[in-house]
């Protein structure tokens, strides 16, 4: 019985025995015993300001991460990738509702948000685990997100929380495994948290995916065949090869010609997922099943900027003021209307590990890049038209 319980609360998010041993948030304590006798220092790619890319600034002299609560770990950084959201952190995006976020206590410590690393995702090894951490320990071989109001992942080593992190598959190399953590839990979060979507319920749905060649597109893919769905996927014309391999059974090259007129051949869908945006909710939604339960879901929304241009409160009020008008529109039409949020969590990477070690999923890398050359891994990603990943090795 007990070992259900620790399971059923562990797929819950309440409990990840060992991860941290404890339903209850841990203390706030600063587990400074196991940070004693190292560097205080370490090398990172920081900004001291918003702005272009001529902002990213190398530095030796990063403070090293210390363990400030005892479900946290330390990680040596083997590799890290580039999304969308670090080119637009570098901007400034997300500035007033990330600040908010961040850890006051550690803010006191280290000052406010500059140097800032950015970079979300990690393949390392544990260096150093708090007091509570069982289910990992030094030597380790793991890979995560880290959230955006935290230090990134292009430095030597970062600092998370073990609910956070998950053992990386065995039969991915560090340069592979970074590539995937941020996407898969964005995409899982869209499909399943969001959208209600998982391995029992898929067989057969036809979803649409706006955007499918890139590292949302790619994964998603990929995680929707594994649980049996009918996957149309939209892309450019020469990412078709790409999204094919990847297991779309159908593909429309938005570039070729009108994407209405070539959805009105298909059938309606049960589930779409829009990686897109810009426009594209005014139509999108026209292609899903009405009064079923279809549902559309996107990832581009304007939440942060509305906190960036109201401030908090009328951000909030604005936010929810145009997703519940949006919802109710599209309730009124016979569909669901959803945003959805990247969500860190170690638990579903234990899944994805599960799903590449039998081969269901496997990283999309189309770029990598050496520690130097970090400013050039922004640029790519800051142009656009990616094809999966670009990934930064780090040692
Ligand atoms: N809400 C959240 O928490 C999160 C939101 N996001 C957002 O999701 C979006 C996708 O992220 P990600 O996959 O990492 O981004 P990528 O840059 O990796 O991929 C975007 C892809 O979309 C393609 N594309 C562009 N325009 C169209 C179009 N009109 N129709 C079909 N495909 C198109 C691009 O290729 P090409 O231009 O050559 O066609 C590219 O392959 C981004 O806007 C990102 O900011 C991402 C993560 C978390």
């Amino acid at each position: 019985m007990e070992v259900l319980r620790m399971l059923v609360l562990r797929r819950a998010g309440g409990l990840c025995p060992g991860r941290c041993g404890t339903l209850a948030r841990p203390p706030r304590v600063r587990d400074f015993s196991t940070t004693a006798s190292r560097s205080t220092v370490m090398p990172a790619w920081v900004i001291d300001k918003y702005g272009a890319n001529e902002v990213l600034r190398f530095t030796k002299n990063m403070m090293f991460p210390v363990i400030y609560y005892p479900n946290e770990v330390i990680i040596k950084v083997h590799a890290a990738s580039i999304n969308p959201i670090d080119v637009n952190m570098r901007s400034g995006y997300g500035a007033r509702a990330l600040n908010m976020k961040r850890d006051p206590l550690i803010m006191k410590d280290l000052g406010q948000e500059f140097p800032l690393t950015l970079g979300r995702d990690v393949s390392g090894v544990v260096m150093e685990c708090g007091l509570s951490v069982t289910y990992f320990k030094p030597g380790d071989q793991v890979w995560a997100a880290v959230p955006p109001w935290k230090q990134g992942t292009l430095s030597e080593f970062v600092v998370a929380s073990a609910n956070e992190v998950s053992h990386k598959p065995k039969s991915l190399t560090h340069t592979e495994a970074a590539s995937l953590p941020y996407v898969a839990l964005t995409a899982w979060s869209a499909l399943s948290k969001v959208g209600g979507l998982n391995d029992k319920n898929c067989s057969g749905k036809r979803v649409l995916i706006l955007g499918a060649s890139g590292g949302i597109g790619t994964f998603a893919t990929q995680l929707l065949k594994a649980w049996g769905a009918h996957v149309t996927a939209v892309c450019s014309g020469d990412a078709t090869d790409l999204v094919k391999k990847l297991g779309a059974d159908d593909v429309i090259d938005y570039r070729s010609g009108n994407v209405e007129e070539q959805l009105k051949s298909l059938k309606l869908f049960d589930f779409v997922l829009d990686n897109v945006g810009g426009g594209t909710e005014d139509w999108a939604p026209k292609y899903l099943k009405k009064w079923s339960g279809a549902t559309y879901v996107t990832l581009v929304t304007p939440f942060l900027l509305n906190i960036d241009q109201l401030g908090i409160a009328d951000g909030m009020v604005q936010t929810g003021f145009t997703v519940g008008s949006k919802a109710l529109k599209h309730f009124c039409q016979g569909v669901h209307y959803r945003w959805a949020f990247f969500v860190p969590s170690g638990v579903y990477l234990d899944d994805i590990a599960e799903l590449v070690e039998a081969g269901k999923i496997r990283p999309v890398i189309e770029e990598t890049f050496p520690f130097s050359q970090v400013p050039q891994a922004f640029l790519k990603t800051e142009g656009g038209h990616a094809r999966g990943k670009t990934v930064v090795n780090v040692v």
